[in-house]
């Protein structure tokens, strides 16, 4: 099959950016068009400009791209850019890139509060995309390209909002969220990264606005659409956060427990079978990246697990285990997804492909 459709990457030499190079080469939609990065990496074949260190070999496809510096110019010919960029970095281009009439999926933090912008999750509010076609409907009747950011959520949070959108989506409100994360050192970039001495036989409790961006990102993705197309937020829900960095290459896990705020509470067997019931847009879009299975629920005592559970579905879907009653809350339970692929680079490809599917590039 061939590729219809141009993507850029900026930033593709990162972290993230190297899950893209992956994820798009074999992109039965998306050919990899433009790859950008600093001046450092711009004008050398990627292959030469990056410092790969992914456990499948560079695709054939990007070796040879030669980098470019993230100049929206540049990448007038791509169709759709993902953004792997560094957020000291990522607000300018981005927003340069916009202006210039480009679509921009972004996995930096800069524009997530922006009123106007959507933070998407797919496997859980596909539906903010809605206010993007409707502008693109309306720049399109008045024969005008309309560029526009969308925001990948924080990698930690896209493995909450998706159990508890689950939840809510069966059972109603959740009042009171409390989680606790051990992140992988992917999850802090290549540069400088997490330094081998620091992780090395032991657990850091701080990463910077982690818990922050968890306990408000969680109620921007879960709240709803106003009527002006701003995004409100889920005001009557609380979410309390404290992260970890953990010695894992790939894959955050979370511990989690939730109050409904309903008197009404399911069983524990309720509260699995409405989380592998769960079905996303993506799955019945047909998007070519969609997991099989959105939330995969593992009954043994010690799951999920980062290396054995991590690259479910390629890493596309969330992997809940030991769920139980909580003494304190209603329930308990531990969430493991992929930070790179479903907590970015897979989020981002998942978006295109629900833009696309609805024939919005
Ligand atoms: N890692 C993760 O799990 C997640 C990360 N994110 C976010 O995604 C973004 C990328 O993160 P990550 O891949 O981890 O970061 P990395 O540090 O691994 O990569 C940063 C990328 O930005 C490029 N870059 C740096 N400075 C500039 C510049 N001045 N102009 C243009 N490009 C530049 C680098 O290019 P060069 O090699 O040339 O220096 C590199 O390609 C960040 O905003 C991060 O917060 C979001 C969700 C999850
Ligand atoms: N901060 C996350 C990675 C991430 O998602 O960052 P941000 O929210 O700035 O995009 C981690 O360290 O694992």
């Amino acid at each position: 099959m061939t590729a219809t459709k141009k993507a850029g990457v900026l930033g593709a030499t990162g972290s993230v950016g190297q899950k893209f190079i992956l994820l798009l080469a074999e992109h039965p939609d998306f050919e990899l068009y433009n790859l950008g990065a600093s001046v450092r990496s711009a004008g050398k074949p990627y292959a030469e400009a990056v410092k790969w260190r992914q456990t499948a070999t560079i695709p054939e496809s990007a070796r040879q791209l030669v980098v470019v510096e993230c100049k929206a110019s540049e990448f007038a010919d791509c169709d759709v850019v993902f953004s792997g960029l560094d957020s000291d970095f990522a607000g300018d281009i981005e927003k340069e890139f916009k202006e210039f009439g480009l679509v921009v999926i972004s996995n930096a933090k800069n524009y997530r509060r922006a009123p106007d912008v959507p933070l998407v999750v797919p496997l859980i509010n596909s539906s903010h995309l809605d206010v993007v076609a409707r502008r693109v409907k309306q720049a399109r009747a008045a024969s005008k390209k309309q560029g526009y950011i969308i925001c990948n959520s924080n990698c930690s949070t896209a493995g909450l909002v998706v159990p508890l959108g689950a939840l809510m989506a069966k059972f109603g409100d959740i009042s009171d969220v409390t989680v606790t994360t051990l992140q992988a050192i992917s999850g802090a970039g290549f540069s400088p990264g997490v330094l081998g001495f620091d992780i090395l036989d032991n657990v850091i409790p701080y990463i910077s606005g982690e818990e922050e961006k968890l306990e408000w990102e969680t109620k921007k993705i879960l709240g709803s659409v106003a009527e002006d197309d701003s995004f409100a937020l889920r005001s009557n829900m609380t979410v309390s956060a404290q992260c970890n960095r953990v010695a894992v290459s790939d894959g955050h896990l979370e511990c989690v427990s939730i109050k409904f705020a309903t008197p009404n509470k399911p069983s524990v067997e309720d509260v699995k079978q409405a989380l592998r019931d769960y079905v996303c847009e993506s799955q019945t879009l047909g998007c070519p990246s969609a997991p099989k299975q959105c939330i995969y629920v593992l009954d043994e005592v010690d799951r999920p697990q980062p290396r054995l559970d991590r690259n479910r579905d390629n890493g596309y879907a969330i992997s809940v285990g030991r769920v139980r009653e909580d003494p304190v809350f209603d329930f308990k339970f531990i969430v493991l997804s992929h930070n790179t692929v479903i907590g970015a680079a897979g989020s981002g490809i998942l978006i295109a492909e629900t833009l696309f599917k609805k024939g919005l590039l």
